[in-house]
């Protein structure tokens, strides 16, 4: 685990002179942007986007679509109102391009089943980070469905899928203990596939669970016939039926797992945070902020101006498995290193293998402030500490950064490295968290 020595810059985080009182205009979602990009690429018509994530992340998803002959015309929306993306489906998808899959688990994920139907090559590469990241799951299923995949053995990126402009399709197994995008990916091409897809999970634990069920409602929401273990179907087992899928006029939600930062302000200040359009109903994991965050000191109300979330002036530690909500950890772990008592969180191993090692940045960089935070087999414990000002390293990892944030609202002197690392998926957070503390 090293430092990203070509991004040195610090940014000082600001300390909060005292309580927030903001509303903050949270952008889409990461996750439900690239699940959009993917499926209206997918579909027998064209499809609108609107309010679509721009970040890298979801830029890099539509440079790959737009590379296999997909039309994505950045504008705005039928009725004029707001940004929207128009996505035309190629008469057939075309091979004979690189995709850059940066560092995104989408894009590396989602992608190479689509590209099994291209009508040529397609390789992947992607950033250093992104050759050690799992992708075992999606090569092994792929070849075990008829595709010709070639990589260096290792399971991992780079690699060539060989599209040969349709895959036969049918049953597989897999092991998606490592990330739940290995399941989402199969099943977001599922459709496309001659004999559709069932993917039966064959791994001890299962990560990520909302994502896989934002993946499923997706689909049938684009007109798939889909059955889930929750639809009353054996444990582990998604089946997709092959069929046409449907161009949508979709709107994203604001991406609920960027809300934390804003939220964790207000739990951290003793303040008050609305978040617009927080959906009364979603697939997003960071809609268990509510709950967490709640039982870690704050309240909050679902209104007509959106989600106003109150901290109480006090923060309490918390015993969590956050195996549904991963992505949630590196925010929960920055406030519980503030909190009157010690924290364990569990169920997220998997973090090991995200942007960076989550737990071993997590507890080295709190832990150079003063912190006292270990790490488990399958998560951290973290007894608050006071805590001093210093340098937070980031390791590329838009979580890390916005964790620093957060921890140096209430300690003087954080520095966070390369801050524009959070462009991943919230590439304005700088500005928006100054504009939240009113600087
Ligand atoms: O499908 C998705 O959109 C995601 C699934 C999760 O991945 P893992 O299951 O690999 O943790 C999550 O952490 C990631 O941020 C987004
Ligand atoms: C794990 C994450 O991203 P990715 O989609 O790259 O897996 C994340 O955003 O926390």
């Amino acid at each position: 685990m090293t430092a990203n020595l070509a991004s040195q810059d610090l940014w000082p985080a600001p300390s909060a002179n005292g309580a927030v009182d903001a509303t903050v205009q949270v952008p889409g979602s990461k996750s439900v942007t690239n699940r959009a990009l993917v499926l209206a690429a997918l579909a027998a018509e064209p499809g609108w986007l609107r309010r679509p994530l721009r970040s890298r992340d979801s830029l890099l998803m539509a440079a790959a679509l737009r590379s296999l002959g997909v039309g994505i015309e950045e504008g705005v929306g039928p009725d004029g109102s707001g940004e929207a993306w128009r996505v035309i489906p190629p008469d057939r998808l075309r091979g004979g391009s690189t995709v850059d899959v940066g560092n995104a688990g989408t894009v590396m994920r989602f992608l190479p089943p689509v590209a099994t139907l291209a009508d040529g090559p397609v390789r992947f590469d992607g950033d250093p980070r992104a050759y050690e990241r799992p992708l075992h799951g999606v090569i092994d299923a792929l070849r075990a469905l008829g595709a010709r995949i070639d990589d260096d053995g290792r399971g991992a990126l780079p690699m060539t899928v060989r599209g040969g402009g349709a895959l036969e399709g049918g049953k597989v197994a897999v092991d998606a203990s490592s990330s739940s995008q290995f399941v989402s990916a199969l099943l977001l091409s599922g459709p496309r596939f001659n004999q559709g897809v069932e993917v039966r999970h064959t791994g001890r634990t299962l990560p990520s669970m909302p994502h896989i069920r934002m993946t499923v409602e997706m689909l049938r929401a684009a007109g798939v016939q889909v059955d889930t273990p929750d639809s009353g179907g054996e444990p582990n087992v998604w089946r997709v039926s092959p069929g046409a899928l449907l161009g949508r006029d979709l709107t994203v939600e604001p991406d609920l797992s960027n809300a934390q930062p804003f939220l964790a302000a207000a739990l951290v200040t003793g303040g008050r945070v609305v978040v617009p359009d927080w959906p009364a109903r979603t697939t997003q994991p960071g809609d268990a902020l509510r709950e967490l965050f709640t039982a870690m000191g704050g309240s909050c109300e679902l209104t007509g101006q959106g989600l106003v979330f109150t901290g109480s002036g006090r923060i309490h530690g918390i015993e969590a498995d956050l195996g549904e909500v991963g992505e949630l950890t590196p925010g929960i772990a920055a406030v519980a290193a503030l909190a009157d008592s010690p924290s364990t969180l569990s169920g997220v191993a998997h973090l090991r293998l995200h942007e960076t090692d989550r737990l071993a940045a997590l507890t080295r960089e709190i832990n150079a402030l003063g912190g006292e935070v270990t790490e488990t087999a399958d998560g951290l414990h973290i007894r608050p500490r006071p805590l001093h000002g210093g340098t937070f390293h980031t390791y590329d990892d838009h979580r890390m950064a916005t964790a620093g944030a957060v921890i140096g609202l209430a300690v003087d002197g954080v520095r966070i490295e390369n801050v524009a690392t959070t462009a991943k998926t919230l590439p304005d957070f700088p500005e928006m968290w100054t504009g939240m503390l009113g600087n």
